[in-house]
């Protein structure tokens, strides 16, 4: 039997400072999300979006944290939906908003899967603290945060910390990584498979990997998927985009693996902004990952 799938928005930009990724939810919904999945043979239900208030309501108290307490309430809520569909044996799809959405996502998760790998599927590693950012923006940190590192606001969503652990942690298409940033990855022994290991190696070596990695001794795996991940010219709508990045093909061989490990438990889609976006490209991009991640086109 296939697991029900339960699709959660949260239309969350409070993150970062780029307006407009808090129709993310909306433009992925709009792209066809769960008569897409529906076809697949899974049962989905949408159970809409969560509450996010409005940056305009809030003023920054600490420049290194934007918005930390919305964040930090945001992240409980999401942390309270993901644990209740999981323990009612669930497959979550959390649609960002931006990533930071994550924090809660892998709280929630974690309530349920003592041991979880996580794919770190980004352009970015969001490794920084408030030590290291160079934006303040907590989307830059959910990485960290679910290792333990950051603000205690931040790490204790859910009651505990850390979530993960670093040598179930990979990230696969980094090709924008701050130096201090760098050094932090390293320091924890984070493996991070770059846009330089993917050319080398090949998307299918590398996600093998990174599959193994992730499943060794864990209950499961939680992908994150930030579509700045993909290239541009297939994933334009994102706030913080970078050239060189996984192409669609890649994309969708790594998402077809995942799915073949039988691992995957969860995902997050994030960082789809329509108004950076050409005609929904990225949210239709998005659609398409997250169906190869089911199992579109592996017979
Ligand atoms: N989830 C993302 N798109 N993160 C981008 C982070 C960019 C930069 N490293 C920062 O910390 O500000
Ligand atoms: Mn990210
Ligand atoms: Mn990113």
């Amino acid at each position: 039997m296939k697991k029900m799938i339960s699709i959660i928005g949260v239309p969350m930009d409070l993150g970062q400072n780029r307006r407009g990724v808090d129709m993310g939810p909306s433009a992925i919904r709009y792209a066809n999300l769960k008569e897409r999945i529906k076809r697949l043979g899974y049962k989905v239900e949408d159970r809409g979006n969560l509450h996010v208030p409005t940056a305009e309501t809030y003023k920054i108290e600490n420049e290194k944290l934007k918005y930390l307490p919305a964040v930090v309430k945001v992240s409980e809520d999401i942390c309270k939906e993901v644990s209740a569909v999981v323990k009612e044996g669930h497959f979550p799809i959390i649609l960002g908003g931006d990533h930071s959405i994550a924090i809660g996502s892998i709280a929630g998760l974690t309530q349920v899967y003592k041991k979880l790998g996580v794919i770190w599927f980004d352009a970015h590693a969001d490794f920084n603290t408030a030590e290291t950012t160079p934006s303040g923006n907590i989307h830059g940190m959910p990485l960290a945060c679910s290792l333990g590192i950051g603000h205690e606001d931040l790490i204790n969503i859910g009651g505990f910390s850390p979530k993960v652990a670093p040598e179930n942690v990979v990230i696969v298409g980094a090709r924008s990584v701050d130096p201090e940033e760098r050094e932090l990855i390293k320091q924890h022994g984070i493996t991070c498979f770059t846009m330089h290991e993917v050319d080398k190696m090949g998307i299918g070596k590398v996600m093998e990997e990174a599959i193994r990695i992730a499943s060794e001794g864990t209950d499961g795996i939680h992908l994150s998927l930030d579509l700045d991940s993909i290239d541009p010219d297939m994933a334009p709508g994102v706030g913080t985009p970078v050239l060189g990045g996984v192409t669609y093909r890649e994309g969708h061989l790594a998402m077809e693996m995942l799915y073949q490990s039988g691992k995957v438990v969860s995902c997050d889609v994030v960082e789809v902004n329509p108004i950076l976006d050409k005609e929904n490209k990225t949210a239709r991009t998005a659609v398409e990952m997250v169906c190869s991640l089911l199992g579109q086109s592996v017979l």
